[in-house]
């Protein structure tokens, strides 16, 4: 195994799911071996800041983007960090704290790709690409429910924000390595809000593992799991659906063929092993197993442990 750092980027627009990503990896990484990195820490300005100022946090101007890298190039040999703390119950800062690398890092953010430094540290970079009127939902809720905000506050940040959204957030896809967009099955949000499938865009800057046997004709599980060829900003991906329904054993033979080519991963991280995979907790608590985010937190920790081996072999 590597003797630095992994690291893996999740990048996307507010309420676009990283956190939610980055706990379910965490978990099925091992949470004592992660060590998660908030960009939100290195806003140049607070709350009260940003609104005299009339700028927003997705602007790279209203981001230390310089001390995220400089962060990330110590975080990928081994050293450790001071790291500012961006408190969202305040809007102010916190005190720093010391961090120390564990074996891997999952660095979560709005603009983690942004230059060409940042997006030469990581070894996996994955964007969040939901629908935006889910991405609103999710904003709505969460800022309302934990962040002190009401809903038209959040209706309205989101309408001011939108032009940074585009300008700097969005063209951030072009440099992920897999692009992750859960959705509704349907139209209707209201009913099994939780039950989502995923569209998972795989571009060829990394090797992902090899699907077709499984997928021959483009289909799999009764049509539950799809595996295609498409174009996401101009160039050829394969994209991998699975339906928002799909079962454990519609799913099996996908993981099987993960952990196959990664015997390390089936130890610690197969759906029987790890009942936590794919778990969510609902608004009012209750917990759902979903397979699509499931088989999302498997891939992207299979590139992880890919990387983790490959780094240990040049070392
Ligand atoms: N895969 C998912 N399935 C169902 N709900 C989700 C999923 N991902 C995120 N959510 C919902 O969206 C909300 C926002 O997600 P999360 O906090 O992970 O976003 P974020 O990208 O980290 O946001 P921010 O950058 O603003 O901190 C969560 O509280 C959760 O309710
Ligand atoms: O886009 C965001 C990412 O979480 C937040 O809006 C940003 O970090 C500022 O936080 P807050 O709204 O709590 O002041």
């Amino acid at each position: 195994m590597s003797h630095r750092p992994i690291i893996l980027g999740i990048v996307g627009d507010s309420a676009a799911g990283k956190t939610t990503l980055t706990r379910g990896i965490a978990q099925v990484l091992g949470e004592n071996d992660v060590t998660v990195i908030c960009t939100d820490d290195y806003h140049r300005y607070d709350r009260k800041q940003r609104a005299e100022l009339g700028i927003s946090a997705l602007h790279p101007d209203c981001n230390y983007l310089d001390i995220i890298q400089q962060h990330l190039s110590l975080l990928r040999t081994g050293q450790p960090i001071l790291k500012p703390i961006y408190n969202h119950s305040s809007g102010t800062f916190d005190p720093p704290e010391y961090i120390k690398p564990k074996r891997f890092v999952i660095v979560e953010g709005l603009l983690g790709y942004a230059t060409r430094g940042m997006r030469d540290s990581y070894d996996v970079k994955v964007y969040l690409a939901p629908p935006e009127d889910l991405r609103h939902t999710w904003k709505i809720n969460r800022d309302t429910r934990k962040r002190g905000y009401t809903r038209e506050q959040v209706i309205k940040q989101i309408q001011q924000r939108e032009s940074d959204s585009e300008a700097f957030i969005r063209p951030q896809r072009q440099w992920a390595d897999v692009v992750v967009s859960f959705y509704p099955p349907s139209d209707n949000l209201t009913q099994d809000e939780l039950l989502l499938a995923v569209r998972l865009v795989l571009r060829p800057t990394i090797p992902h593992p090899d699907f077709s046997s499984i997928i021959g004709d483009g289909e799999h599980a009764g049509g539950a799991v799809r595996l295609g060829l498409d174009r996401d900003m101009g160039k050829p991906v394969d994209v991998m659906e699975i339906d928002a329904h799909a079962t454990a054993e519609q799913v099996r033979d996908l993981e099987r063929s993960l952990c196959q080519e990664v015997p390390y991963l089936g130890q610690f991280c197969s759906l029987e092993g790890n009942p936590g995979i794919g778990k969510l907790i609902g608004t009012t608590g209750e917990t759902l197993q979903s397979y699509p985010l499931a088989i999302t937190q498997l891939l992207i920790t299979y590139h992880m442990l890919k990387a983790a081996n490959v780094s240990a072999n040049v070392a």
